[in-house]
């Protein structure tokens, strides 16, 4: 008889070993996208299926930028909106492993693009999201739905990813002795997210239980900790429309928020064709007008200040627009075009005194188009390029006059786009979320981030192969003892 290879046995460990390590440390995926007024993102998570439900870190495996304007811009069109998503969708058919298709969940939420489309014009609205619907439904995943986020939802999701992905919600217990990290209100991060058509701000405040103005307040229990959020979205007043704001009315043709030198002539539609001003629209004849550069800091935040209205507050304080707004408290992290603006203006310091930071952008905005022009025209288009000053402008006056940021807590806001290689907003938060994937409670054993979880599995597994292959040295016949003659 054939004598058996003594190798064969080995190789069976090695296979049955990798086999193990490939099931325990199999993955589940999720998928976002996130359906912004200006464009569209599509984010995947990834997060060890076994640790489903529980402590699994979920972290962001790609995110897909979708070619084109936002959803909302699709109106004459819808069909287009849907087939602007194919690419990205596409991408994350390769990203994801094919066996994995029909268990990830697929979601789209829209924001405040098409909360505005949806208050212009509700059947383009409704034929926009159809057309969105039929694109996702023909892709392999599990499709859960496309649907218009609330502005609280949006504001209340970005502060959960935040504080989800700095470890700040969770209770650590080690070793058997449990102990607080970080919890609660004290060490909550608050979230502050400027997008294109809304803006958000959250967080969680002692002096504020929901009693006063209790549509700001949203109630979790999270980690067997209770949060009462403050959160509030306010519709117009993201960076595109408020700049449709400043720019409506009387003074709009010699703009102090844009560079000495600008000329541009543009359409008075493309300014009013969006309910946050369509009241406002002058009654000329003329189409176009022709937009001035000022190019004067001081003069921009004052034409910024007259876009809010701090006359009527009807609780015991508010923000701006009569809009009610308890005493902020903690650190804050600023996000989306927070963090594109500032850090576009290299301002994203924010241990730097706020009188320099202003004095910088002051300096910014006095620089002649033609010098801005030819040191950026390379690499940034000249239509944002164009609106940098007004935007850092409209960042720092949101902040100290709208939400009431002094001097000496400015220090307390961090510029973010990321953490831990994922992004900051609502999607996460909003994943998380229908996954049912932060309990309640508090779990027992500490959350191992998805790459600790992996190369403990894989540390444990060598050292099991390594045990075998000793046991088997052992017990492994050798082939020159001599055969013993009884
Ligand atoms: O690299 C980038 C990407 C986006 N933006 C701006 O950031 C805002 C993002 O708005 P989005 O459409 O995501 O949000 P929404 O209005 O739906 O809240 C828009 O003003 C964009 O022009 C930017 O300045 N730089």
């Amino acid at each position: 008889m054939k004598e058996k290879n003594p190798w064969h046995r080995p190789v069976t460990i090695i296979i049955t070993v990798i086999g193990v390590i490939a099931i325990v440390t199999l993955v589940t995926y999720g998928i976002v996208l996130d359906a912004g007024s200006s464009h569209t993102s599509l984010y995947i998570y990834q997060w060890p299926a076994e640790k489903d439900n529980n402590t699994g870190r979920v972290e962001q495996k790609h995110h897909c930028q979708v070619a084109g304007k936002g959803i909302s811009s699709y109106t004459a069109t819808p069909y287009k909106a849907g087939e602007s998503l194919i690419s990205c969708l596409k991408e994350a058919k390769e990203n994801i492993p094919q066996k994995m298709h029909p268990e990830t969940p697929l979601y789209l939420g829209a924001t405040a693009g098409m909360r505005l489309l949806k208050l212009e014009n509700s059947s383009a609205s409704d034929e926009v999201f159809k057309a969105v619907e039929k694109t996702l439904r023909g892709f392999p995943f599990s499709y859960q739905g496309a649907r218009l986020l609330a502005g609280q939802e949006e504001g209340a999701f970005g502060w959960v990813t935040v504080n989800y992905l700095d470890d700040r919600l969770t209770q650590v217990s080690m070793g058997g002795f449990k102990y607080t990290s970080v919890h609660g209100n004290e060490s909550a991060k608050g979230a502050l997210d400027l997008g294109g058509a809304s803006t958000q701000i959250s967080f969680v405040s002692d002096e504020y239980n929901g009693s006063e103005s209790p549509d700001n307040a949203v109630s979790f229990r999270l980690y067997g900790y209770d949060y009462t959020l403050y959160t509030h979205s306010f519709l117009c007043y993201g960076k595109d429309q408020a700049l449709r704001l400043a720019l409506s009315g009387p003074t709009a043709i010699m703009d102090p928020c844009f560079h000495k030198g600008y000329n541009e002539t543009k359409h008075y539609a493309a300014v009013y064709d969006s309910p946050c001003v369509s009241d406002q629209k002058p009654q000329i004849v003329s189409e176009t007008f022709i937009h001035l550069g000022g190019g004067n800091f001081t003069q921009c935040q004052e034409v910024i200040k007259s876009v809010f209205n701090f006359t009527s507050c009807r609780y015991s304080r508010c923000s701006f627009n009569g809009i009610f707004q308890p005493p902020l408290q903690g650190q804050f992290g600023a996000f989306s075009a927070y963090f594109f603006v500032m850090n576009f203006l290299n301002l994203t310091d924010t241990s730097v005194p706020l009188k320099t930071v202003m004095q910088k952008l002051s300096d910014y905005c006095a620089t002649p188009w033609t010098q801005v022009c030819a040191y950026f025209k390379h690499d940034i288009p000249l239509k944002y390029l164009a609106e940098y000053c007004f935007s850092g402008t409209y960042i720092l006056t949101l902040m100290m006059e709208g939400y009431n940021f002094t001097s000496e807590t400015y220090s307390s806001i961090k510029y973010i786009q990321k953490i831990k290689n994922s992004d900051a907003g609502w999607t996460l938060g909003y994943m998380l979320n229908l996954t049912n994937m932060i309990p309640a409670e508090a779990p027992d054993s500490p959350p191992l981030t998805y790459t600790s979880y992996v190369s403990v599995v894989t540390v444990m597994a060598i050292l099991l192969f390594v045990i075998f292959i000793l046991i088997l040295y052992s017990l492994w016949p050798k082939c020159n003892t001599e055969p013993k003659i009884i």
